[in-house]
């Protein structure tokens, strides 16, 4: 049977969601997005073929409802759906903080939720999504958020439990690479380095460090120490890290984020 799988509040990750789903061989007519402007409906019809619907609409006509909206804008957008959603759609929720028991208690008894964080390396099909499930979500419930999700990167499953942690550290975890990329392409500049030549040396220090994190099987701390010469350059520079507490820091902020994730719970947050 195919699948109808509709996008609610396409915006940042929904359309890279959609974009990935393209790519990955689902046909834009089994697809819905909905879009709270009129020209973000028509914009993302024109880039991708898709019907932009409303709301109620596609919560009606697709077996599979993903909302991407914010997590302040959940408790609004779940009033409007409520009405609408038979308790046989499976409603995945890409939204950060929010339990699947919030979505349970606003719809139909019974029906099936599950909850993702993917991150914005799905604009290049490099997430990683984390996907738990709610109490009335299947394995067969769980298999489909993966397929929908692996079109964009990986996946991993874990409990609910985990997910305000994996918000923190995956979801995340992008902005924090990003800013470290921005801190060090400063320190080029200080040490006499052209803005564009210190980017493009931190941006394939940062490529090929990650490669390797992947692909070479040794742990960071190794593949660190093989960087890290007697008497050399680097252990000056680990040595001025540690000396500013960026571990402490790193540890503080991710538990920071994590807190976050929490207080957005209400959807209110
Ligand atoms: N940006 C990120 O790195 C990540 C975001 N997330 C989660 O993804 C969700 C979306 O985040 P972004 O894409 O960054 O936000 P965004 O603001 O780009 O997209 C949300 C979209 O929802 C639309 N919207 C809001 N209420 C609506 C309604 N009632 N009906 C239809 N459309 C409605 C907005 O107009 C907007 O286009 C959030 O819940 C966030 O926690 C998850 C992982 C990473
Ligand atoms: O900052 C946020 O709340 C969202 C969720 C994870 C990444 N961005």
């Amino acid at each position: 049977m195919t699948q109808k799988v509709a996008v609610l509040g396409t915006g940042k990750i929904g359309e890279a969601l959609l974009s990935g789903m393209i790519r990955g061989g689902w046909a834009p007519s089994d697809l819905l997005v909905t879009a709270r402007r009129q020209e973000r409906a028509a914009q993302l019809h024109d880039r991708y073929g898709v019907e932009a619907v409303s709301n109620a609409e596609a919560a009606k006509s697709a077996d599979t409802l993903i909302l991407t909206v914010k997590p302040q804008d959940m408790g609004t957008l779940l009033r409007e759906l409520a009405p609408h959603v038979p308790a046989d759609r499976l409603v995945v929720s890409g939204a950060a903080g929010i339990p699947t028991s919030y979505f349970e208690e606003r719809l139909a008894a019974g029906t099936p939720v599950v909850r993702v964080m993917t991150n914005t390396p799905a604009l290049v099909d490099e997430a990683m999504s984390v996907i738990s499930a709610g109490t009335h979500a299947t394995a067969a419930h769980l298999t489909l958020a993966e397929e929908i999700f692996s079109t964009v990167g990986k996946t991993l499953r874990v409990p609910e439990s985990q997910q305000d942690a994996a918000t923190a550290l995956s979801g995340s975890g992008p902005a924090y690479f990003y800013f470290l990329v921005e801190a060090m392409t400063d320190a080029g500049i200080l040490l006499g380095l052209p803005r564009d030549k210190a980017h493009d040396l931190i941006v394939q220090a940062a490529i090929g460090a990650a490669v390797m994190l992947r692909d070479s099987g040794e742990h960071p701390v190794k593949l660190r120490e093989n960087v890290t010469s007697p008497a050399g350059t680097t252990i000056n520079a680990i040595r001025e890290l540690e000396n500013h507490g960026v571990r402490a820091a790193l540890i503080a902020a991710l538990e920071a984020a994590r807190d976050r994730s929490r207080e957005l719970a209400t959807g209110n947050g």
